[in-house]
């Protein structure tokens, strides 16, 4: 049976999701001669090596395991380096779609952190679209580099070691996702990178911060169809004889402010009286 490496079936060098159990999870590349431990056995990646995704193995104390495919979400949870606050894949869905993010787009990123938004977008544009990436910390640069790596999507996105407050150099961009403490002081930046009508979205942990980028943007004038969400995200047990949510849930993460970047609107009648 045949079958595309790393997409198929598992070759040397192809990631791999073994799965024994809800706890037990582990996510590797395969290399010859290595050997996977678990405290329900071990598995050898010799025995990994031409096997489908989606099959089962068969762990040395005879316990089975799912070998999957890993997605970018496993990457989040248990395969990248973590050193800043960092957006969540709920969060992420909705950036995705308020964005309208396709294959060959051109994206502006400010406040990269460790990079698990940097590689979600480089995942959205596809191998035509390009992320422009600015962090003011190198650490961090170096951080979202490694986990870029990882993933295998580091040549979509250009990193930037700048304060992005200073200007970037791009223009005509389809999109921009900010994530920093103070996102009012990028609006004449975003104005210049953004193309007229392109949008971009705010990632906020405080709603004091979503009050003052609104009144900025009020103030500075050039920016429409402004949305405020606060994404909540209850997971159940998947259990058909006992279906509840699960006791716990990531209550709060940040708020999303979403506007599109457009021209400066010309007075109309009626203006003199506006507060
Ligand atoms: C919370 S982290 C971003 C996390 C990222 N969204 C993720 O999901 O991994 C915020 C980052 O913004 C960076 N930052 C703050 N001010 C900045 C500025 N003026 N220009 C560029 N980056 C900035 C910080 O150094 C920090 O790494």
């Amino acid at each position: 049976m045949g079958g595309e490496c790393c997409r198929d079936v598992v070759c040397e060098g192809c990631p791999v999701l073994l799965v024994l159990d809800e706890r037990r999870r582990f996510l590797f590349r395969v290399e010859r001669g290595r050997v996977q431990g678990s405290d329900r056995g071990v598995v050898r990646h010799d025995d990994l090596v031409g096997l489908r995704y989606g099959s089962w193995v068969r762990l040395s104390s005879g316990a089975l395991a799912l070998v999957l495919q890993p997605r970018l979400v496993d990457y989040m949870e248990r395969g990248l380096r973590r050193r800043s606050q960092v957006i969540y894949p709920k969060d992420h869905g909705l950036i995705l779609m308020l964005l309208d993010l396709k294959p060959g787009a051109r994206v502006l990123e400010i406040g990269v952190g460790s990079g698990y938004t940097t590689i979600v977008l480089a995942q959205a544009v596809g191998a035509t679209g390009r992320v422009y990436s600015y962090e003011v910390r190198s650490d961090m640069l170096e951080t979202a580099r490694k986990n870029l790596e990882t993933v295998g999507l580091l040549d979509r996105v250009e990193l930037k070691h700048r304060d992005a407050r200073l200007g970037v150099d791009e223009e005509g961009l389809d999109a921009a996702v900010v994530d920093m403490p103070d996102p009012w002081a990028v609006l004449p930046v975003l104005h210049r990178a953004l193309r007229p009508g392109a949008g971009a979205v705010f990632f906020l942990p405080a709603v004091n911060q979503v009050s003052r980028l609104l009144s900025a943007m009020d103030l500075r004038g050039g920016w429409a169809e402004t949305r405020v969400y606060e994404v909540l995200l209850r997971e159940y047990e998947p259990r058909g004889d006992a279906l509840r949510p699960k006791t716990t849930m990531i209550a709060h993460t940040g708020y999303l402010v979403y506007a599109r970047r457009v021209e400066e609107r010309p007075a109309q009648v009626g203006d003199r009286n506006r507060g």
